[in-house]
């Protein structure tokens, strides 16, 4: 079977900012259409951008104006971690006050080091309390470059937001992440950076210099997203059927096909060619293994879901910041497994899941995407696993459930309520 996957939301989000800031017009071909994307595409709008949709939503165009923003703004990051961590830098390098805010969910996530780390640059960005987040307020002035030390600890989203900023700094930025997390997103931001024409180089002790100079406009075909495969390449793996995502290869950006290789692990047949990747189950799960996902965390839950269906416990860690995403991460796989009569332990970086017969239950989503996603595979092997909003799916792909019914119907009783 071969699984629709829409476009990466990392990519496109980057994309977006790059080609906004870029000197003429860009074109994103298959960019991923969702509650994040529109979100961070309605908040350049709102500084100015202009940006259309060409073929309903097959591309969009960008005009890039050249720079960062010029008229400060009241900036909407909805639900989105990466509008909230890429755009102040983003903003800071222009002029003009700017205020950024989201939801409730967002502005419980940290911001702290960011503004941190832009305030050592000599820009005025101030967050709220108690949390250290949202709202921000950024009085800017432009940026003058320099040398910089970011704690990447909790997020790696603040380095790649002052990366992408680089290139509209005064001067050259060398800006070495403490602590990195999610580090395949590093080299993700800088192949974007690479390809809207600037210049940022990693030397062999972790610094990451860029040069000024700005953005050239591109053309980019957006990847399908690895994350939102996740979901289909672990339901092949528990259903013992073979799924195949084209435009996910070995040349792709995205650190989170490496999940397929925690799959194979487990036992599944992984193969990643030129252009696709396929994995084929058995419809069982190797266990007794202690796997580091702290590259990869967006897919920790994809494994903990299914964990329970393995011959032995299986436990992740490198996770901790895991607990600091739309919910804690963590605590949400532990609360629906147990729900589900499956036993856990967890510690602040790492969780354990021992094998059992998972019982019906109905999945407490926290509003958060991946928990939906994650439990709708347990859901193909779990008659009576229900889902209490099904509908959050929409941050990364409001179509999930349509495209994981179409090839395994028996998802249809995990949406209805
Ligand atoms: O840069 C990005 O596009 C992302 C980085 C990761 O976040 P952290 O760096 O906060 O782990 C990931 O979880 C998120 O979904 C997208
Ligand atoms: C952590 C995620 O999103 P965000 O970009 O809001 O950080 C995610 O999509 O799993």
């Amino acid at each position: 079977m071969t699984a629709r996957i829409p476009g990466s939301k990392s990519i496109t989000n980057r994309a977006l900012l790059l080609a906004a800031a870029a000197d003429g017009v860009s074109l994103l071909r298959a960019p991923l259409v969702s509650d994040d994307t529109l979100a961070f595409r309605e908040a350049l709008a709102g500084l100015g951008v202009h940006i259309e949709a060409e073929d309903g939503d097959a591309a969009w165009k960008v005009s890039g104006t050249g720079g960062a923003p010029a008229a400060g703004g009241s900036v909407w990051c909805e639900d989105a971690g990466t509008a909230a961590r890429f755009l102040p830098p983003f903003a800071a390098a222009g002029r003009g006050t700017f205020t950024f805010d989201g939801t409730g969910q967002l502005r419980a996530r940290p911001l702290r080091p960011l503004a941190e780390a832009l305030g050592r640059l000599g820009a005025s960005a101030a967050v709220s309390e108690p949390v250290g987040g949202l709202p921000m307020t950024v009085r800017a002035d432009g940026l003058p470059g320099g040398d910089l030390a970011v704690d990447a600890s909790l997020s790696s989203q603040y380095l790649t937001g002052l990366l992408m900023a680089g290139p509209l700094m005064r001067a050259p930025l060398t800006v070495r992440g403490a602590g990195l997390v999610s580090r395949p997103y590093i080299d993700m931001t800088k192949a974007l950076m690479r390809r809207f024409g600037a210049y940022v180089d990693e030397f062999d002790d972790g610094v990451i210099q860029v040069l000024p100079g700005g953005y050239r406009a591109a053309q980019l075909d957006v990847e399908p997203d690895a994350s939102t495969a996740s979901y289909f390449f672990a339901a092949a793996a528990v259903t013992g059927t073979t799924v195949a995502v084209p435009g996910l290869g070995r040349s792709s950006v995205q650190g989170d096909l490496g999940f397929v290789e925690v799959l194979r692990r487990a036992g599944a047949r992984v193969e990643i060619g030129e252009d696709t990747t396929t994995v084929t189950g058995t419809g069982a799960l190797r266990g007794g293994f202690d796997v580091d996902m702290g590259d990869i965390s967006d897919t920790f839950m994809t494994l903990g879901a299914i964990a329970p269906l393995a011959d032995a416990p299986i436990t992740v860690h490198g996770i901790g910041h895991a607990r600091l995403k739309e919910s804690d991460r963590i605590a949400a796989v532990e609360e629906n497994l147990r729900a589900c009569g499956i036993r856990t332990e967890s510690g602040p970086d790492r969780i354990t899941i021992h094998p059992g017969t998972p019982a019906p239950a109905r999945i407490a989503c926290r509003r958060d995407h991946r928990i939906a996603m994650a439990f709708s595979v347990l859901g193909l092997r779990t008659a009576g696993i229900t889902l209490d909003d099904p509908a959050c799916v929409g941050k990364t792909f409001p179509g999930f459930h349509a495209e994981l019914g179409r090839l395994f119907p028996a998802h249809a009783s995990t949406v209805r309520h």
